[in-house]
């Protein structure tokens, strides 16, 4: 008994002194924060450096000093931990940049309690009313009793804000849109079998209860709250930090107050996005979203959890029989949706339809959208408010999507790989998740903003104004032939959304680096290099005023981005390098060297990380590829290099830029609905005007008076016409100096790969000279094309081996009338549309493409 006595007592001073160690640890750091972050001058230069030196000096040392001595011992190791004062986990504690709108972050081992947390949000406020960043893995209760400091997450938990999650079965089964298809159905189901009314009736009556039953949400506030403590426990095994800007949070907190529904839109890139919104809504007290799942999802036990926490299960397809309307399902899904808005509920979808599989956002699905919209214009809701999400992961969980990439199937979900993929996960690092919404949008608003340009529309060109009528209606379900404006209505604010949060997505540091490594040093480079590369790529992206994720040295950023890609897709090694002058020895250095693993298939997955960044400069590319199409007589012919004159007129670049969105338009979206695409092309012109790339010659129209006569426009002095004609005539000098060129290759470079799967996607199109082909066999033949032309090296960029791409070549041919479909046992088969069945048309389209192929040769 003595003993136990006394082991306790020893086990209490040890619990005591490394809790109090621990204390001073953290409060040494949050003293240094609190210092650092008040001599805040606006000067960034000076308050970089300040930063740098908390970051690699004390911060570190002192978390690691923490972390070493933990160690040491296990014992001490439990101790330390269970002193909930310190995780040895490594967490984030941020300083806000009250001069950049954004933070820095800092990596240490302590704990940020919730005083100090406070504190340095005081200070925030106080210099300008600018944001800092919230880690959502930190739980803050204020420990009010000793309960709140033994049990930590499970008191936080416990005091979340409750709501009431309403079912509405008995609603849905009884709504008159449900009614209406059951006997639509039965009608159909009676004169297509022969069997009686009542029968037929019966059976759809039976099949709309059951769809109900499997779709509907079982949302339990009980299991949200369990499955959030488990969350606190789980996340930082695998993940560093989870943040988001705290200005965000209050603008959710403020959009949940307006008693509408909060309508979440987010890109989807991983299973962990819903995962992360759902765990953002309930700590921060605002009302957890239903979400729609695809019902592929719908496995054992998984299933059940997660309809407890939000899902309904929805088709990923509407109608099991092509051609075919599946009334009752699509009236039972869009009764669910507006009955359960009507009920006050949030609604969360993955406007994309699944998560990405090229790290490039994909378009917009219009289906759950469009039963938004009609809850709104047949007056269900009042309005609601769509805020669309992005988020961004330094490296996936869900791993890669390499093998759908090069052809094979998707592998569906089982309860058997999602046990092991959980288990992976939970071994994993997989670094920062950062989250960014964006500002929320009134529907009602959008509405009104769109009615209104029609409007406008109308009055300056009636002739344009035919109310089009499609066979379809404006939602899921509905019986009624409605104007195609609907349609477009919900199409635009879909893009609208994507279009958002891709100009949102956080950049994380693997995504710089991966996109450096494959367009600027895909044959390796120094460290030294790719730190300078870092560094530039981060300014412009800072003068873009993009969402940078990660802050510090770029040296730190570098070797952590190389440290979380890994070595199956960046080799990093170090040579040795002898310096001799006169054949003698002088110096011997060692040299950290970076190269890509650029072969099939890692190529693939790099290029998933660096598309953040093509997203952002797809249009400068889109300039140069038509610059480079517009030269393409010239731009290889010494006498004009020698003559230095290599002039491109406005027109010209315009009409190429034009035909290259074009092509590209379903990889991406290139500017909001609102705009016009010429717009955003001169934005780009003269973005690459400004970087030196080319220059207005001085005999061309000065750039001065192109901008004195739109200066002149707008005081009504000059026609729309004149204005049109006189850029038009604008010309343009490639500047050849090696500084500008290399700029320019650079640009070429990123939309190379695009260009050649559609260009061989369209050399492939003679193999369906006189014969159909199924989706697959077609992809197939696509894929095997442009991998012998990597084998052999005409290709040179093994990213462009990738589905994704193909399949939308397929869909731009399909457009542009060139390729017909049909929907055969639910394959797609494909033929030549009948003026292009034959190899000469084809070679005219390839030949056309392969326009945009244009390279310049370099020695
Ligand atoms: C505490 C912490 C907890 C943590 C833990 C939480 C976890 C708790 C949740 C788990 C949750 C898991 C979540 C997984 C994530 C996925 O599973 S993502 C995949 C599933 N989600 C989605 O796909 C959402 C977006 N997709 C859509 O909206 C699609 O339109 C649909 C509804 C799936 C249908 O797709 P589709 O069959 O390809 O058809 P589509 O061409 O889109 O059109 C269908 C109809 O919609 C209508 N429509 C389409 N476009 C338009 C338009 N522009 N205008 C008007 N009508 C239109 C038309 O009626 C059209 O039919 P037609 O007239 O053309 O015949």
């Amino acid at each position: 008994m003595d003993g136990l006595v006394g082991l306790f007592l020893v086990c209490g001073v040890i619990y005591y002194f490394l809790g109090r160690r621990a204390t001073d640890m953290v409060d040494v750091i949050q003293n240094r924060l609190t210092e650092v972050y008040s001599s805040w001058d606006g000067n960034t230069e000076r308050d970089n450096a300040n930063a740098r030196t908390l970051s690699t000096t004390e911060l570190r040392r002192a978390g690691l000093a923490m972390r070493n001595r933990a160690a040491k011992s296990k014992e001490i190791a439990r101790a330390v931990r269970s002193s909930s004062l310190y995780q040895i986990k490594e967490t984030e504690i941020t300083v806000p940049d009250p001069a950049k709108n954004s933070s820095f972050v800092y990596y240490c081992c302590g704990r940020c309690t919730p005083q100090s947390r406070d504190s340095l949000a005081a200070q925030a406020a106080k210099q300008n009313q600018k944001s800092s960043i919230t880690n959502l893995l930190i739980a803050d209760p204020q420990p009010k009793n000793i309960w709140s400091k033994l049990f930590s997450h499970t008191y936080h938990v416990y005091s979340f804000k409750k709501y009431d999650y309403p079912k509405v079965t008995r609603t849905v089964l009884n709504d008159e849109r449900i009614k209406d298809a059951i006997k639509e159905t039965a009608a159909e189901t009676a004169r297509e079998t022969g069997c009686s009314e009542d029968e037929a009736m019966r059976q759809s009556e039976a099949r709309a209860k059951s769809i109900l039953e499997r779709m509907q949400s079982g949302l339990s506030d009980l299991m949200l709250r369990f499955t959030a403590w488990t969350l606190y426990k789980l996340l930082p095994c695998f993940i560093r930090s989870a943040a988001i800007q705290t200005r965000h949070l209050d603008m959710l907190r403020q959009a949940n107050d307006a008693q509408i529904p909060l309508v979440f839109m987010p890109l989807h890139r991983s299973h962990l996005d819903y995962v992360m919104i759902s765990f953002l809504t309930l700590t921060n007290g605002i009302r957890s979203p239903l979400v729609a799942a695809g019902d592929n999802l719908r496995i054992p036990l998984f299933g059940w959890l997660m309809s407890g926490l939000g899902a309904f299960f929805i088709k990923r397809r509407m109608d099991p029989v092509a051609g075919r309307r599946d009334l009752i399902y699509r009236a039972t899904l869009q009764t669910y949706i507006m009955e359960c808005l009507r009920a006050g509920h949030n609604l969360e979808f993955f406007i994309e339809g699944g998560r990405s599989r090229t790290g490039k956002p994909c378009p917009p699905k219009g289906g759950i959208l469009s039963v938004v919209v009609d809850a709104f214009m047949d007056g269900t809701i009042e309005d609601a408010l769509l805020v669309p999400v992005s988020m961004n992961y330094e490296r996936l969980v869900d791993g890669n999507f390499v093998r759908e990439q090069l052809g094979q199937p998707k592998k569906m979900e089982t309860f058997g790989s999602t046990i092991r993929a959980m288990w992976n996960t939970l071994r994993g690092s997989y670094g920062i998740v950062k989250l960014e919404v964006c500002q929320p949008f009134s529907l009602r608003e959008m509405v009104r903003y769109f009615q209104l340009a029609q409007q406008t529309k109308a009055i300056c060109s009636p002739a344009d104004r035919q109310l089009k009528v499609t066979a379809s209606s404006s939602s899921l379900y509905g019986t009624d032939c409605v104007s195609e404006d609907l349609r477009l209505l919900v199409d635009k604010i879909g893009q609208h959304v994507v279009y958002d949060c891709s100009k949102s997505t956080p950049i994380m540091s693997t995504n710089v680096v991966a996109f450096l490594l494959l367009n600027k040093f895909r044959d390796g480079c120094s460290m030294e290099q790719l730190v300078e590369a870092v560094d530039s790529l981060r300014a412009e992206l800072r003068n873009a005023q993009r969402d940078v994720a990660f802050c510090g040295e770029s040296i730190d950023i570098v070797n952590h981005a190389l440290d979380i890609l890994g070595p199956g897709l960046v080799k990093v090694e170090r040579q040795e390098v002898t310096d001799t002058i006169n054949g003698r020895l002088v110096k011997k250095q060692a040299v950290v060297q970076v190269r890509p693993i650029a072969i099939l298939p890692n190529v693939i997955e790099t290029a998933y990380y660096g598309n953040t960044l093509l997203v952002h400069y797809c249009m400068d590319s889109v300039v140069i590829t038509a610059l480079y199409a517009a030269l393409r007589t010239q731009i290889n012919s010494p006498q004009a290099i020698a003559a230095n004159n290599l002039v491109v007129t406005h027109e010209e670049l315009m009409e190429n830029a034009l035909a290259i969105c074009d092509i590209l338009k379903h990889e991406f979206i290139f500017c909001r609905p609102c705009q016009t695409l010429e717009d955003c092309i001169n934005q780009a012109v003269d973005r690459v005007k400004a970087e030196g790339i080319i220059a207005v010659p001085s005999e061309g129209l000065l750039e001065e008076e192109i901008w004195s006569r739109r200066f002149a426009k707008t005081l009504e002095c000059e026609s729309e016409e004149e204005e049109e004609y006189n850029a038009k005539k604008i010309r343009y000098k490639l500047r050849l100096e090696s500084e500008y060129s290399n700029r320019m290759e650079f640009l070429h470079t990123l939309l190379r790969p695009l260009i050649d799967t559609y260009t061989f996607s369209a050399y492939s199109l003679r193999k369906l000279v006189g014969r159909s082909m199924a989706e697959r066999e077609l992809v197939q033949e696509i894929l095997s094309e442009i991998k012998s032309n990597i084998d052999t090296g005409i290709v040179n960029y093994g990213e462009s081996l990738c589905v994704d791409p193909i399949k939308n070549s397929l869909k731009l041919f399909e457009k542009k009338n060139i390729l017909e479909c049909h929907v055969q046992e639910n394959a797609k088969i494909y033929y030549l549309k009948d003026e292009f069945d034959d190899e000469e048309a084809v070679n005219q389209i390839y030949e056309t493409l392969a326009t945009f192929k244009w390279t310049r040769n370099i020695d």
